[in-house]
């Protein structure tokens, strides 16, 4: 029955083991579980689940192979960050620290994390008051949590101090990103999402504040 969900993520990734197959089943069961009782996320999208949740956030692995210490921002009901984390099993030194303002939520990422015994970190609290008690990872992730510009508020004391963000953005991004250039300067790669054609994951690292450039 699940058989087309594993041959999706070996498209995605270059090495899925079989326990990474069965965790990410298993988390989309108590996704579906929990999803009855409290929202997280769009019930439009929980047909796709796999394809528009699990792979969307499996696809950023790969896009830093060789990160161990990542940050998800507003990790919600676990995407990309419980995702990220059950992969981290496999990476050695692999962890990942996931912020969520809302208590519920951050219940659940905490039992997903302790299902699979992945190795990650769950704060239940509001970004600006944990950021001074997270070291600056490798990679930042954030999915529908902010524009852009908003987004570089929230990040910057890793993203200014050598972070690099995969962030997930659909149709708008183009605008998004002409927006943020009026108050900040960085450096971009734009990369196709092997969910959606027209949305991106935005690479971007070097992030500085426009008017100390000028
Ligand atoms: C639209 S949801 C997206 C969740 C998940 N990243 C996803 O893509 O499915 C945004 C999440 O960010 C959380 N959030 C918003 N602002 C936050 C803040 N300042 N600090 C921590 N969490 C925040 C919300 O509680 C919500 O769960």
């Amino acid at each position: 029955m699940s058989n087309w969900r594993e041959k999706r993520l070996q498209e995605v990734l270059s090495n899925v083991s079989r326990e990474t197959v069965d965790n990410l089943l298993g988390f989309e069961e108590l996704f579906r579980k929990w999803s009855k009782a409290i929202n997280l996320a769009s019930p439009s999208t929980l047909d796709e689940l796999w394809e528009r949740h699990i792979v969307d956030s499996a696809q950023l692995f790969d896009m830093a192979p060789a990160a161990t210490r990542w940050l998800d921002l507003g990790s919600g009901g676990g995407f990309p960050g419980v995702v990220l984390a059950i992969l981290l099993k496999k990476r050695p030194g692999g962890r990942i620290d996931l912020v969520e303002s809302n208590g519920k939520k951050a219940a659940f990422l905490r039992t997903a994390i302790g299902q699979f015994s992945a190795p990650g970190t769950v704060h239940a609290a509001r970004i600006d008051a944990v950021s001074s008690k997270i070291p600056t990872p490798e990679v930042i992730t954030a999915r529908a949590l902010a524009s852009l510009s908003d987004l570089f508020v929230l990040a910057e004391p890793w993203l200014t101090t050598g972070a690099t963000a995969l962030f997930q953005k659909g149709r708008d991004y183009r605008r998004e990103i002409e927006e943020s250039r009026d108050a900040w300067v960085f450096d971009l790669v734009e990369r196709a999402s092997v969910v959606d054609k027209d949305s991106v994951v935005l690479q971007i690292s070097n992030l500085r504040h426009a008017d100390r450039n000028r």
